[in-house]
């Protein structure tokens, strides 16, 4: 069959029947097997919610019970891995630290049996365990010290923040997080899930089919966009600057980091619960003018380009929550990629259920027939 109507960035065009998650992008609705996004965060936690995206159902008490004790008891990185991420350099991306220790878990996997359910969940758990622990180890080594080991006491994202700290969080600290998590965990045909999609279609390892989507999550126009949010409210710096900078980026036909989606057309709702978690921090740790800032930014970016659908996304609004948290605005990608491991994996799942090799076709725009001049001629 040839479809020869091109769409740039493949717009429209399903690249899977999938039973993951949803969007109902002119309504706001984002459901992860049906269960709305705002039900997840109000009751589950991210272990719970990654259960739910990888095998499809909620967990019983008992499942999750073993669930959450193996990944606890997976969280230690080899000496190997660790003594590798020592040599990379403190100033590279924390991004392209994780996509290379992701890859690198792959050189440790010795029996790849893709279509045995137990080497599927043992990667799944080992992948869940550990990419949060090589998150937290990069930083503490860039910084000249040695990784904080893991506490298997502590549930997920209280031992991801302890990990990063040295101390335990506040329990509200590590509740947010972890809805944080959650909220970030899966969505649809996004660009790293496309490419996750592509590299499992091979019927490459788990560790690569993650490599591939790190890669992919960090670019500005994706998951990347967190951190550039974050640096743009600080050099916009004050409320009265607002209106001028989003002009001048109008002006100048440039992105505002933040807002637009492919899909939605509304406020994304992930925007609205972690506005409503940055509301809940400053309440206990006190305000900071960035979120002023960010609202200001919001009425002001509806008004000139809502006519377009132009709204916040996910990115918006997470970055205030984990500045909040005093966690360096590198970090807040690799964040990102911890949580849509979860996604990441449920779409490997489902990939090999009836697997066909990713190959679309393109529209060839080049010349044919043509001479080969030899070096000295041209
Ligand atoms: C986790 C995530 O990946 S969420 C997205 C994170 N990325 C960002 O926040 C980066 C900023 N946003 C963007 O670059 C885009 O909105 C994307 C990449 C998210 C979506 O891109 P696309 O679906 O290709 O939208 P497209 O670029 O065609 O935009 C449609 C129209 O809205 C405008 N628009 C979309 N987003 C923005 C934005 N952030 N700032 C200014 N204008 C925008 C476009 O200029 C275009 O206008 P036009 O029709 O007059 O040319
Ligand atoms: O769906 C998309 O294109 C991007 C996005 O919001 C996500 O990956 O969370």
């Amino acid at each position: 069959m040839m479809v020869c109507e091109y769409r740039p960035g493949l717009e429209g065009i399903p690249a899977a029947q999938s039973d993951i998650s949803s969007v109902d992008g002119l309504n706001g609705v984002l459901e992860y097997r049906g269960i709305s996004i705002e039900k997840l965060a109000e009751r589950s936690t991210f272990l719970e919610t990654s259960y739910l995206l990888i095998w499809g159902v909620l967990p019983s008490a008992q499942e999750l019970e073993k669930f959450e004790y193996e990944v606890r008891h997976h969280r230690r990185i080899k000496y190997r891995i660790r003594d590798m991420m020592k040599c990379f350099p403190e100033s590279g991306h924390p991004m392209d630290a994780l996509q290379a220790s992701t890859a690198a878990l792959g050189l440790f996997d010795s029996q790849r049996d893709l279509y045995n359910p137990k080497y599927v969940h043992r990667s799944v758990v080992q992948l869940l365990a550990t990419i949060p622990t090589m998150v937290a180890a990069f930083q503490v080594m860039r910084k000249g010290n040695d990784p904080v080991e893991p506490r298997d006491d502590l549930d997920y994202s209280s031992n991801f923040l302890y990990m990063l700290t040295g101390s335990e969080p506040d329990s509200l600290v590590a509740r947010i997080f972890d809805v944080c998590l959650i909220l970030h965990a899966e969505h649809t045909m996004n660009a790293s899930t496309f490419s996750a999609r592509v590299t499992a279609s091979t019927l490459t390892d788990p560790y690569a089919v993650v490599a591939s989507a790190v890669g992919t999550l960090g670019g500005p126009l994706h998951g990347g966009a967190n951190e550039e949010v974050v640096r743009m409210l600080e050099e916009i710096g004050s409320v009265d600057n607002v209106r001028p900078y989003v002009e001048n980026l109008i002006a100048r036909k440039a992105k505002i980091m933040g807002f637009g989606h492919r899909v939605y057309k509304v406020k994304d709702p992930r925007a609205k619960i972690l506005q409503g978690l940055v509301e809940k921090l400053f309440s206990k740790f006190g305000q900071d003018k960035y979120y002023e800032i960010a609202q200001e930014m919001e009425m002001v970016v509806g008004e000139k380009l809502g006519h377009k659908g132009v709204y916040p996304n996910v990115d918006f609004y997470s970055g205030l929550v984990y500045r909040k948290l005093k966690i360096p605005t590198d970090l807040f990608t690799p964040i990102f990629a911890i949580a849509r491991v979860a996604g990441w994996l449920a779409h490997w799942k489902e990939q090999l259920v009836e697997n066909r090799i990713f190959r679309p076709t393109q529209i060839y725009q080049g010349l044919h027939k043509q001479d080969y001049i030899t070096l000295g001629e041209r």
